[in-house]
Formats: C-alpha cells, structure tokens, sequence
C-alpha cells in the first residue's frame, strides 16, 4: 500500500517539476507596515481578498485559494491574497512562539504565484498592528484596499485578542463587500490544519504529511557542495533558509529534485536548522556544485533505538 502510495506521489512529484516550469505567472507583492500607507490604497483596485497565515498551504488552504480565484474569475476583479509576517504567536506573549514554518515566506510566495495569485499582501504582524480592533482592520485593510470580496476559512479571527470571527466579519462589512466561509477540510474526521502538520514533523511520521499538504513535506535549498562517495553516491552540501520547520532528528529517505532530473536518497536530519545540511543521493554520477534542489522526505529510515548507531558510524568516518 505505501509503496503504491509512494509511486502515484513521486509521480505527483514529476508532473509538480513540469508544471513549476509553466508557472511563470506574475504576482505582485505588496509589503504593509502598519500604519498603512494611504498611497497604497489610493493605488487599489478593485479586488477579492483570501485571508489567513497560510503555513504550508495545506489542502484546507488550497481551498480558500481556490474559492478567491473562481470568485475573481466571475467578478472580473482582482485575486489577492492577505497574508501575515512574522506568525502573531511572536508579539503576542501568551502563546508558544512559532518562529519556524513548513513554508517559509520566499517559499510560501512561490507557492501563491503558482496558484494564479494576482497580488499578495504581506501585513507586518507587529504590536501595533495586533492592536487594531476588528472594525478598524476592516476599515483599513480590507475595505480602504478596496477589497469587494473577502474570502477565509471557517475559524478565521482577526482584531484585537483575535475578536472578530467570519460572523463579525459579516456585521463588519456592513454591506459594502460580500463574505465567503469555506467549511471545515477533514481527514480522518479531524480538521486538516498547520498545527498537525507541525505535529508530524515534531514526530518524524512524514509518510503521513502528504494527506494533508497533497504533496510530500518538501524543503527547497542551493547547492553549494558536492563531492563523490563512491560511483554511486553523491554528498551535496545545501543552503536553505533558517526558519525551514526540520522534521525530528533522524535519517529519513527522500526524493530529490534537481535540474529537472529525480533521485532517490537519504538526509540525516539534525537536532538544529543552522541553515546547512547534507543529503546523499544515489545514482546521480553528475557534479552539482549549484543549483536549485527541492528535498521530498517519503519516511523515516530508522527506528529511534537506530539513531545513536547511525551519529557513531559517522564518528567513526
Ligand atoms: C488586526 C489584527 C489584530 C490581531 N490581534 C490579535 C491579538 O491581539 N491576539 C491574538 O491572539 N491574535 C491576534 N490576531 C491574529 C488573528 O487572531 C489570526 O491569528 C490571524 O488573523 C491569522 O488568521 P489565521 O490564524 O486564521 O490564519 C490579530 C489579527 C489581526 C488581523
Ligand atoms: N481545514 C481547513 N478547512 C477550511 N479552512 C481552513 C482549514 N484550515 C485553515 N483554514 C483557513 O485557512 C486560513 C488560514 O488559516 P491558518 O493559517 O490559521 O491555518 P491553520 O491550519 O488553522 O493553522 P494553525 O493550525 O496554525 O492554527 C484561515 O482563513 C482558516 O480559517
């Protein structure tokens, strides 16, 4: 069963590399610091707005996206997205700080414009801005960007303590743009969210992720090194963003993607991101010494009594 499971995927994985080269679309990025600057609006037009953090852009993500697009097809206005930076779990105190994500920013953007995202927001979560109430975000964010259309999910919750929700967002329109929820996405009965992909990841079980993210957890990165095992292994040196979620600790097979071409191969994941790693892939004999890789982890190799065997045969070498 997994191993079909890991077939159709790593097929997925062919037909996502094909259509990255067809997604040359545009995307216009609009960085906001709060207060926002009246020029920006002034500069609006009339668009659809999905709102929401978006970490990983999971199915139930997918789905809002979506239902923004197919609105801005109908209503011949512009498809934009509202996102937020860094996640309101940083400046607001009583929360568990989330300052690594299953996509950072650069990645989440790419993620966006090969949606068909037109115009991305990216709202400067400060203090200031977290203590906007619920009608002044409206006022300003969404009705001043002349947003005609908001488009969020069935929990979203925005303004002061998180106080609006999507019925507020209703009564905060006051009729001057219409308001669409997009219902609970489940898998096994339980809500498709970020927080239980950050769970998966906090437990090494990543054959589990693609249910949720329709993809493989993936982490993109450059290449900077490489050297020659053997004829058959290569080691690749990568750089990839410090704020990058990393699975538990422990050596996990991948699937690599680079220059077009896939191989299959192993990364041991450490305890830290530092922002370098080392994947081996087998049967490449080609010399990467740059280039862009995107990194698929298919299962975890080991148990964890295997950990320890695996750092000391390292050692050893
Ligand atoms: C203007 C504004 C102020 C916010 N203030 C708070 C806050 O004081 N406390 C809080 O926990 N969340 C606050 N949030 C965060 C929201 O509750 C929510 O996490 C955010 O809008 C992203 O939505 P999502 O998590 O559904 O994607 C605020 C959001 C906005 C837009
Ligand atoms: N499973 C889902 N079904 C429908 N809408 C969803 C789902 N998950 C998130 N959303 C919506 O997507 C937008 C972004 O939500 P958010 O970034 O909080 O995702 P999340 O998966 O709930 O994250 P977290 O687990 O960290 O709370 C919001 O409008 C939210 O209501």
């Amino acid at each position: 069963m997994m191993e079909t499971l890991y077939h159709s995927l790593k097929d997925n994985i062919r037909t996502l590399v094909n259509l990255k080269n067809w997604g040359e679309e545009k995307m216009e990025v609009v960085n906001l610091d709060h207060p926002i600057d009246l020029t920006v609006s002034l500069n609006s037009e009339p668009c659809v707005m999905a709102l929401g953090f978006f970490d990983g852009v999971h199915k139930g993500h997918r789905k809002i996206i979506e239902t923004a697009k197919e609105i801005a097809k109908k209503e011949k206005i512009k498809f934009t997205v509202m996102t937020f930076f860094p996640h309101p779990s940083n400046v607001i105190s009583k929360t568990k700080k989330i300052d690594h994500y299953i996509t950072p920013l650069p990645v989440k953007k790419e993620i966006f414009k090969c949606l068909g995202v037109e115009k991305l927001f990216i709202v400067n979560f400060n203090t200031d801005f977290s203590e906007f109430s619920h009608q002044q975000f409206v006022e300003q964010y969404i009705v001043g960007l002349k947003c005609q259309h908001v488009v969020a999910g069935f929990d979203f919750t925005y303004g002061y303590k998180g106080q609006g929700n999507m019925d507020q967002m209703v009564s905060d329109s006051n009729g001057r743009f219409d308001v669409t929820t997009v219902s609970k996405l489940e898998h096994n009965h339980e809500k498709i969210s970020s927080s239980a992909i950050r769970e998966m990841l906090i437990t090494g079980e990543v054959q589990k992720i693609p249910m949720y993210l329709e993809d493989y957890y993936s982490i993109k990165g450059k290449v900077i090194r490489n050297y020659h095992i053997n004829h058959n292994e290569n080691v690749l040196t990568i750089k990839i963003d410090h704020s990058y979620h990393l699975p538990k600790k422990g050596l996990y097979k991948i699937t690599a993607e680079l220059d077009n071409s896939i191989f299959d191969g192993t990364f041991y994941v450490p305890l830290h991101n530092t922002g370098t790693i080392e994947v081996h892939l087998l049967n490449s004999h080609i010399n990467y010494d740059e280039g862009n890789i995107t990194m698929y982890f298919i299962e975890q190799e080991f148990g964890n009594s295997q950990i320890e065997e695996y750092e000391n045969m390292f050692i050893v070498i």
